[in-house]
């Protein structure tokens, strides 16, 4: 069942069935129709079409702002920056598609020989809540400017952002068997990857999402991009300006409620600075992030996405506490809704779960390390490898310490966040695959070499 759910009250608004069998192949066959003549079209027509989606989803801003705060209790404001990225990657791969999709000349062994940059066929796309438009955007727009066509399952509780996302493109001029939503349910993605006429899979969720959907594919052999969690670090070297770092990591890691995959989940600070931070990071997190109403533009915290998501996060913050963590301040949950203060842990030690799970929700973790040497081994001591972060005065201090960790992605003196033409992706059990930025149409492309 699709439903949606206010998380600021717990209000249910709204049911809907699950797609049976037969709706399922029904629309695996469309994406399946449509592919033959979408491919055919110019790459510079289906750049066009794009690039009106982009225009689309900047005059709907406001709407679907107003959806995901429903769906999934998003701060109306981050929402509509959400869009923007969203705006951005549309324009990104309309812009930069027929270039990235040029003949690729090579001069070879005994002559010469050219890559074409072409499509695979239908995909299907399975997206999470957190950033219901978003995520949706990363894999779309460059499959599309590319020429393959897309099955999509949305998570189970924004079935309004799924369909609203549906009817942009399809405004944009999206063929309707280009681009279809499907309300699917996750015990039918196995019938789907077994399909024939379905060529990919591009996951973004849970890691347990990630083994369930990798072993289908891989058992159909289709391939396949995985985005899955993260608890990256966050190395606080030097700095000659406490309270700015200070805001900076807590607005980092609050930012959507703490449910983003890249959020700085663990904050690793110089033993110098350590316990200053500390005391600044409590008191920001304590007296800044006061829960609200997701539709008021001055809410600080908002809720999570739905009860259970509030509940699990509390109850990971209570473990910790058990086994010998220090709680600094918040970890209460707070009703009627899906509301847990911001919290704030230390003296978390590698006996406790809190240590290595993903904490996604609004949580920080600071950690003490007496080097450099200490920080990038802890960084590092971690199942996941999505993104970390430096921040220090010195950047050629910052970078060194950048390339010993074990990451997708880096970044010096800022945190989380992402943009349209920088790639975005994980190693470990974060996933595999790249999205956004020149690699992010590479994923589901046929190479081919033509010996000439
Ligand atoms: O949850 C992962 C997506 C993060 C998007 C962003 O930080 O921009």
């Amino acid at each position: 069942m699709y439903a949606v759910t206010n998380p600021a009250t717990g209000e249910l608004i709204e049911q809907i069935e699950n797609a049976t069998e037969e709706e399922v192949g029904a629309a695996i066959g469309r994406v399946h129709r449509g592919y033959d003549s979408w491919r055919r079209r110019t790459v510079a027509d289906r750049a066009k079409i794009v690039s009106r989606a982009a225009e689309l989803f900047a005059e709907r801003a406001g709407e679907l702002a107003a959806i995901m705060t429903l769906e999934m209790g998003k701060r109306i404001n981050e929402g509509r920056g959400e869009i923007g990225i969203v705006v951005d990657i549309f324009n990104y791969y309309a812009d930069n598609g027929p270039d990235l999709l040029a003949d690729e000349p090579m001069t070879i062994k005994g002559g010469e020989a050219v890559i074409t940059k072409g499509p695979i066929g239908p995909l299907l796309g399975v997206m999470p809540w957190n950033f219901p438009i978003y995520q949706v955007a990363r894999f779309v727009a460059p499959n599309l400017v590319l020429g393959n066509t897309i099955l999509l399952k949305h998570a189970s509780i924004c079935p309004r952002s799924a369909v609203a996302i549906e009817s942009v493109l399809r405004d944009a001029g999206v063929p309707d068997d280009v681009y279809v939503n499907t309300f699917a349910s996750s015990s039918q993605i196995p019938a789907i990857l077994a399909d024939p006429r379905i060529q990919g899979v591009s996951l973004t969720g849970s890691e347990q999402a990630g083994i369930s959907v990798a072993a289908e594919a891989g058992r159909n052999l289709k391939k396949t991009v995985l985005e899955l969690g993260g608890s990256d670090p966050l190395i606080v070297l030097d700095t000659d300006d406490l309270d700015e770092t200070v805001k900076a990591t807590a607005t980092a890691r609050m930012r959507n409620c703490g449910q983003s995959c890249n959020a700085p989940k663990r904050m690793i600070v110089l033993a110098d600075l350590y316990d200053e931070f500390v005391d600044r990071l409590t008191k920001r997190v304590a007296d800044f992030y006061l829960p609200g109403d997701p539709a008021d533009p001055e809410t600080k915290l908002p809720p999570l996405a739905s009860i259970a998501a509030a509940d699990e996060v509390a109850g990971q913050v209570e473990k910790a506490v058990e086994q010998g963590a220090t709680l600094r301040t918040g970890g209460r949950r707070v009703g009627p809704g899906a509301y847990l203060e911001a919290t704030v842990l230390t003296d978390v030690t590698p006996e406790m779960d809190a240590y290595y799970e993903e904490i996604f929700g609004p949580v920080v973790i600071v950690f003490r390390a007496e080097t450099e040497e200490q920080a990038i081994a802890i960084a590092n001591d971690s199942p996941f490898g999505l993104g970390a972060s430096v921040f220090g005065t010195d950047r050629e201090r910052s970078s060194r310490v950048a390339r010993q960790i074990e990451a997708g992605m880096v970044y010096l003196n800022s945190a989380g966040g992402s943009q349209a033409d920088l790639p975005f992706g994980g190693i470990k059990r974060s996933g595999m695959g790249r999205e956004l930025g020149p690699a992010g149409i590479e994923e589901f492309m046929n190479k081919k070499s033509i010996r000439l």
